[in-house]
């Protein structure tokens, strides 16, 4: 059997007890450490469900799921998953590849970002289209993300961002000379986010409904205890540090319901 089991959001006794008891009795655990992270590391994680964890990057959940799906056809593999196994995520292929072999599997759904982010008082009901945002590089800068946000702004949604991660990823002089090298991880901020999408709107040939001083909301480690949410305009939340990652940006509709707006008065 091959389980996909979420772990949540916030430490390690977000794990469901029915993800618990599936991780303690299951053959090999894989951790899936490319997507999303916890606040906590690995060793947390072992330590608290009482077995080693194998950390499955990207080259192996992508160039090499069809050996663990096949181990998984006599044994028990859990692969775990930061947040739900399915929000944002692009697991449904290994699900999809497993039917191919003919492999049972289990999903255990957990708390996402693409439903906790209702922590900052805006309704889920008034969300639109999730973006991500991409790490710009000094000849690749794409701001396709920012029609979407306008998109959903005009029909009076607000937008989630998720913002880039970058996990071991080689660098520039490892492609040049052919050795194996890594960056450090780097994870985006919310002041990093929202100096993109500034640098989009000042380079715009005319205005647009949404401008530097439009309202935007800053999350940095939603679900744990020392979660931050900051709003502010788009012009300041360039200067914004809201700490240690995860963080997210949400660019809010319009017009707020009288709730949303009382709600989110205790982060302005
Ligand atoms: C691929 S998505 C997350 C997918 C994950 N499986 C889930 O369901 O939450 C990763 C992005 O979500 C956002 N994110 C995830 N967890 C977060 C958290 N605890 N606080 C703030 N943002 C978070 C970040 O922008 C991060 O780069």
């Amino acid at each position: 059997m091959f389980y996909l089991i979420g772990l949540g959001l916030g430490d390690a006794k977000d794990i469901t007890v029915k993800g618990l008891e599936i991780i303690q009795k299951c053959d090999k655990v894989l951790l899936e450490g490319y997507t999303s992270i916890l606040t906590v590391g690995k060793e947390i994680l072992e330590k608290f469900y009482g077995r080693p964890l194998i950390v499955a990057d990207r080259e192996l959940c992508e160039s090499n799921i069809d050996d663990i799906l096949k181990e998984a056809k006599e044994k028990d593999i859990a692969l775990l998953v930061v947040g739900d196994p399915l929000g944002a995520t692009t697991h449904t292929d290994m699900l999809l590849r497993a039917k191919e072999f003919e492999v049972e599997t289990q999903i255990v759904h957990n708390a996402s970002i693409m439903n906790a982010v209702s922590c900052c008082g805006l309704q889920l009901y008034n969300f639109g289209e999730t973006v991500s945002i991409p790490y710009w590089t000094d000849s690749w800068k794409p701001d396709s993300f920012f029609d979407k946000i306008l998109g959903n702004y005009k029909r009076n949604l607000h937008t989630l961002c998720l913002l880039d991660i970058k996990v071991k990823e080689p660098t520039e002089e490892s492609l040049t000379k052919k050795i194996r090298q890594y960056m450090e991880p780097k994870f985006m901020s919310v002041k990093e986010a929202a100096r993109q999408i500034v640098q989009i709107i000042n380079n715009l040939p005319e205005k647009t409904d949404i401008a530097v001083d439009s309202l935007a909301i800053g999350l940095s480690r939603v679900g744990s205890l020392d979660q931050k949410i900051m709003a502010t305009t788009l012009e300041d939340m360039q200067q914004v540090e809201l700490g240690p990652p995860l963080h997210s940006l949400v660019i809010p509709a319009p017009n707020l319901h009288p709730l949303e707006l009382d709600y989110l008065a205790q982060y302005r």
